[in-house]
C-alpha cells in the first residue's frame, strides 16, 4: 500500500486564522486585487466587489466558490456535498487566469487555490487538489498528475489525461503484479473571506492495469482498479466511485467542517 505523504501529520485537521492580507495567498497568485471579482457584482454587497460580501437571502443555500477549472471535479463535489446533505450551493468559478500550482504537497496547492478563490470572488471557498500515486514511480506523478505527460500547449483535458495514461502505462510496462500499487491522493481545502482554513485528506488505494478499462471519471480512473474491486474506477457508477474514493472521502469530512465554519 502506498505510504501517506508526510504532510498529512502536520496539515490534516488543523483550523487557523491568518489576518487579511497575510499568506502567500496575498500577492503571489495573479494580478487581481481584492476588488476584483471574477463572480461578478450580482454576487456582491451594496459596497461593491470590494466589500467582499455575498448576497443572499436567508432561505437561499449558502454559496460556496470552488476554486477549479476542472468540470468532472464540480459534478463529483456537487453530488458528494448533496449526499452528505449540506445546504451549499456550489458555484463554478468563473473564466480567469489559472493559479500557479507552485506548492511541494497537496495540502499546499489546494489552499493555494482555496484562498485565491475566496479573496477574488469574497465567497467560502472549497478547492481539491488531488493526484495519484504510483509505488513503483516512488509516489510520483503526485502533485503532478494533472500534467505528467508535459504541457501539450493547446491541447484538451481528454487530451492530456489520455498522454498522461500512456506515459504511466508505458514507465510500468515492465513492472510486474505485485509492485503495481498506487493511491489516489485528495487534500480538500477550505477557506472562508475572514480567513479560517482547514484542510483535510482522503485517500483510496489499489494498483494499475495494463490496459484502461471504462468510460466514467476522469483522468487515471480506466487505470485505476480499487482494492476490493474487480472493476476500474472508470467502470464503478458515480455512486460507487464517491463511495469509496478518494474525494468522496476528503469531501465528506469537509462537509463538517463547512457546517461548523458556516454555521449551517
Ligand atoms: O482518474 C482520476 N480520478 C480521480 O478521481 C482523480 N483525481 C485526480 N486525478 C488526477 O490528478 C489530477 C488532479 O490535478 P489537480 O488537483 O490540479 O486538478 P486539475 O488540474 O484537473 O483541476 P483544478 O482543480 O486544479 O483546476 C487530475 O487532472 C487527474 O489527472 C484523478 N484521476
Ligand atoms: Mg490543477
Amino acid at each position: 500500500m502506498t505510504r501517506p505523504p508526510d504532510e498529512w501529520a502536520v496539515v490534516s485537521g488543523s483550523t487557523h486564522r491568518e489576518p487579511a492580507g497575510s499568506g502567500p495567498g496575498e500577492g503571489e497568485l495573479g494580478e487581481r486585487g481584492p476588488g476584483e471579482s471574477r463572480l461578478g457584482e450580482s454576487y456582491l454587497g451594496e459596497g461593491g466587489p470590494g466589500e467582499g460580501r455575498p448576497v443572499e437571502s436567508r432561505d437561499a443555500p449558502r454559496r460556496v466558490v470552488l476554486a477549479s477549472r476542472n468540470d468532472a471535479k464540480l459534478v463529483e463535489l456537487r453530488r458528494i456535498l448533496a449526499v452528505a446533505g449540506l445546504a451549499v450551493e456550489l458555484v463554478a468559478l468563473p473564466d480567469g487566469p489559472d493559479v500557479p500550482e507552485t506548492g511541494a504537497t497537496f495540502a499546499e496547492n489546494a489552499l493555494i487555490k482555496a484562498r485565491d478563490a475566496a479573496r477574488v470572488t469574497g465567497l467560502p471557498a472549497v478547492a481539491d487538489d488531488s493526484g495519484l500515486a504510483v509505488d513503483a514511480l516512488g509516489g510520483m506523478p503526485g502533485v503532478l498528475s494533472a500534467r505528467w505527460s508535459g504541457l501539450l500547449p493547446g491541447a484538451g483535458r481528454a487530451e492530456r489525461d489520455a498522454a498522461n495514461n500512456a506515459l504511466v502505462l508505458a514507465q510500468l510496462a515492465d513492472v510486474p503484479e505485485e509492485r503495481r500499487g498506487a493511491a489516489f491522493v485528495c487534500a480538500a481545502a477550505v477557506v472562508t473571506p475572514d480567513g479560517a482554513e482547514q484542510v483535510v485528506h482522503g485517500q483510496m488505494c489499489g494498483r494499475l492495469v495494463r490496459v484502461p478499462r471504462g468510460d466514467g471519471g476522469f483522468g487515471y480512473d480506466p487505470l485505476f482498479l480499487p482494492d476490493g474491486q474487480n472493476r476500474t474506477s472508470a467502470e464503478l457508477s458515480p455512486a460507487e466511485k464517491d463511495a469509496i474514493s478518494h474525494r468522496g472521502r476528503a469531501f465528506g469530512q469537509l462537509a463538517g467542517v463547512l457546517r461548523e465554519l458556516l454555521a449551517i
